[in-house]
């Protein structure tokens, strides 16, 4: 494990998941369309066109899914698979490795199957190539033989839907962004469809939760289901051993302070972030490359993970000149705003 995935690995609020989470993740994953909560737009938008290529009966067209971690790409993936009743096969980016793997997949893959690829952003240049004519005509040029000998053979595949997630879609190409018909970015959620999710996990894992309890682990989750799931956990264990076994509103807040996971689900590091913007910037502007030096972070870990839920909810500003810490960020550290000079 690099460095960076153990850092986000022992965080409790990282979008990203762990292996404890994927156990769970399957459990939890909802099966249908009808039981995903949440980001109404970008389910609206699937709905019309698996209802529309399975009148026609035809693949769907290819699929972007894009949005911050744990948001429920994977799940999305799953659900045009279950709603299209076809058979899903999943890799990623990173486990592409040589032509040869791609080709493997493509050739084996079956009639209007589900190909997801997940953080599609670092599949390698040669690869992404590849993909271009296998998405757009179906067809995948092979190299026969080496040298002067060489032949290319075009080899036809089976009509396939292709699904790719990623957290970052500003690093695709454009022909390749060109090849998605249907673009999906998902959103932050909010309290109330995190208080649902909680609930229905609850419910799944046979967790005595009430709404209260929910709505407590729901505000804290930093608008991502992947956290709430695993806070839910959390809050069970500490349920069950300082308390009655039911979570209620009472008890997940004492756990969640206790676990240092404060009011807006920020933890020691975003605490760090934006004390060291404050602090040693009087509050910024500051570059991305200063701000991970002065943190040792990783700026892509930055940028990815940590930023956007900042972002969102108004505490941090990306601007030309760099990251500026806002009023709210000074109000929830209990720092007194320098107040702007005035010339009256
Ligand atoms: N809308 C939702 N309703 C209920 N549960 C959800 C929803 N979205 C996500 N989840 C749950 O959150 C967890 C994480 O979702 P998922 O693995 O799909 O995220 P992701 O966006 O693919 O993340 P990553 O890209 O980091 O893999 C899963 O356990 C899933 O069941």
């Amino acid at each position: 494990m690099n460095r960076r995935a153990k850092d986000e690995a022992e965080r409790l609020v990282s979008a990203g998941a762990t292996d404890e989470d994927s156990a769970f993740e399957l459990k939890l994953r909802p099966k249908k369309l009808s039981e995903f909560i949440g980001q109404s737009k970008a389910k609206e938008q699937l709905a019309i066109a698996l209802e529309a290529a399975k009148s026609r009966g035809e693949a769907l067209d290819h699929v972007l899914l894009f949005g911050p971690p744990g948001l429920g790409k994977t799940t999305l993936a799953t659900i045009i698979a279950n709603e299209l009743e076809v058979g899903f096969q999943q890799t990623s980016g990173p486990a592409l490795q040589i032509a040869g793997d791609l080709t493997a997949i493509l050739t084996n893959l079956r009639e209007k199957q589900v190909l997801f690829l997940d953080e599609i952003h670092r599949l390698q240049p040669v690869l992404e190539e590849k993909l271009y004519t296998a998405l757009e005509d179906y067809k995948l040029d092979i190299m026969i033989g080496q040298g002067p000998a060489a032949r290319t053979h075009v080899m036809e595949l089976r009509p396939f839907t292709f699904v790719a997630a990623t957290t970052r879609p500003g690093l695709l190409s454009s022909p390749l962004r060109s090849r998605f018909g249907i673009l999906l970015r998902l959103e932050f959620y909010t309290d109330d469809e995190l208080r649902f999710i909680v609930q229905r996990s609850a419910e799944v894992l046979g967790i005595a939760c009430d709404e209260d309890g929910a709505a407590e682990i729901a505000m804290r989750c930093r608008g991502t289901p992947r956290i709430a799931n695993r806070l839910l956990r959390r809050v069970r264990d500490y349920a069950q051993v300082r308390g009655n076994g039911t979570i209620d509103r009472p008890t997940a807040t004492k756990a969640l302070e206790m676990l240092e996971v404060d009011s807006h689900g920020f933890d020691e590091l975003d605490r760090r972030l934006l004390r060291t913007i404050i602090e040693k910037y009087d509050g910024g502007p500051v570059g991305l490359n200063t701000l991970a030096a002065a943190l040792a972070e990783e700026e892509d870990a930055l940028e990815e993970v940590y930023e956007p839920f900042l972002i969102q909810i108004g505490f941090l500003n990306r601007t030309p000149r760099g990251r500026v810490a806002t009023r709210l960020a000074y109000d929830h550290l209990g720092i007194p705003m320098p107040g702007k000079l005035s010339l009256f």
